[in-house]
């Protein structure tokens, strides 16, 4: 990965890239109003043609004024073009309104992050996710809010954390299935989608969930509506809590985008809880994605900026890791890497580590 060795801008460029930051709060929710409120998908339906403001108001129920601002700040943003006065849209605002990573990335900023981020650097000082109050008062970390988040931002959650694991799931079967194993735990297993392609994929495997107890209600109901889902069992724990501990006998430990949410010092202590799950061959199957193991720079940087989610919203203390930092816990546990394996689907890599 070489994409932060050199200075990438000339003095002019540089000092309109920082008015970009300077203005990003503005530039996001003009973007998010530009999709929501239609007027993106009336100028791509406009096609080359291109259409004029007042055709745009013509179509919609909002203000001359209102829209005229909006197409305006597209311009500068570089969402929009204009000639003859008329607008089309660009490459930049085809992927605002169509692409399915981008919306997810903006939904979840928008109905998690925005309004708490106003407490990121009171997150940094503190050590704590300041940000979470604006979710509920009550939450020491976001997993506990999860369940109970109204439904348009629980699913603006669960979209983003699918977009990324659930298309490296179906390519990740035959890596772990490659080990015959006859149980799996699933720590972290969230709504049980993994898990449910294990049962799909395999007719004999056993499969137990380990999540915190909300999680595991929120689980059961989705897999009960599969006939396979019989096959699969619970087991509710703070993994944190000193006094909890995983069940025993698995031929593989599953940890799926898991890791990531906790910090160093707390991946080594569930890393050893995850040492007495296994059987003596079994093996430890990690997923995670490492922002200095991307092909594309627009990854990284995704992953450098959902860190800070979990800075000011989740718990304060863990990120997406740079994978040294993270194999390192992954050793001091006790663990020994046999395969280190990239770009498994969209940007994750697959560890696969045995007792040392
Ligand atoms: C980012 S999600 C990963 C979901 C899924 N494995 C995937 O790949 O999409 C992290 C999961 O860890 C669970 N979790 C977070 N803190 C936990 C804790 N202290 N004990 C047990 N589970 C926890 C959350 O409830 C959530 O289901």
């Amino acid at each position: 990965m070489r994409f932060y060795q050199e200075e990438k801008h000339s003095a002019v460029d540089a000092k309109f890239e920082a008015q970009k930051i300077a203005f990003a709060p503005f530039v996001f929710q003009a973007s998010m109003a530009l999709r929501d409120l239609g007027i993106l998908k009336i100028i791509e339906d406009s096609g080359t043609a291109g259409i004029t403001q007042e055709e745009i108001v013509a179509k919609l129920t909002l203000s001359n004024y209102g829209v005229r601002v909006l197409v305006e700040a597209g311009l500068g943003m570089g969402l929009l073009i204009i000639n003859d006065g008329k607008y089309t849209i660009t490459r930049v605002g085809y992927y605002i309104l169509n692409d399915p990573m981008t919306i997810a990335n903006m939904d979840f900023v928008q109905d998690i992050n925005y309004q708490g981020f106003f407490h990121l650097k009171d997150s940094i000082v503190n050590g704590k996710p300041e940000g979470l109050k604006v979710i509920g008062p009550q939450y020491e970390t976001f997993y506990q809010a999860l369940s109970e988040l109204p439904e348009k931002e629980k699913q603006s959650w669960l979209a983003f954390d699918h977009f990324y694991s659930d298309d490296s799931f179906s390519r990740v079967l035959p890596i772990v299935f490659k080990f015959n194993p006859a149980k799996i735990l699933d720590v972290g297993g969230n709504t049980g989608k993994w898990s449910l392609s294990c049962v799909h994929h395999n007719k004999d495997v056993k499969m137990t969930i380990a999540d915190l107890p909300q999680q595991i209600a929120m689980a059961k109901e989705n897999i009960s509506q599969y006939k396979e889902g019989e096959r699969i069992s619970y087991h509710p724990l703070d993994i944190l809590k000193p006094e909890t501990s995983l069940p025993a006998g698995y031929d593989v430990v599953w940890m799926s985008q898991f890791l990531d949410c906790f910090s160093e010092d707390e991946i080594v202590g569930i890393l050893k809880k995850a040492l007495t799950a296994l059987t003596d061959s079994g093996k430890l199957i990690i997923m995670e994605t490492f922002w200095d193991r991307q092909k594309f720079e627009a990854a990284s940087f995704c992953l450098q900026q959902t860190s800070l989610y979990f800075t000011c919203i989740a718990n304060g203390n863990s990120q997406m890791y740079h994978s040294e930092v993270f194999i390192r816990c992954v050793e001091k546990a006790g663990f020994v890497i046999e395969e280190d394996i990239n770009n498994v689907g969209i940007s994750h890599t697959v560890l696969i580590c045995k007792k040392k």
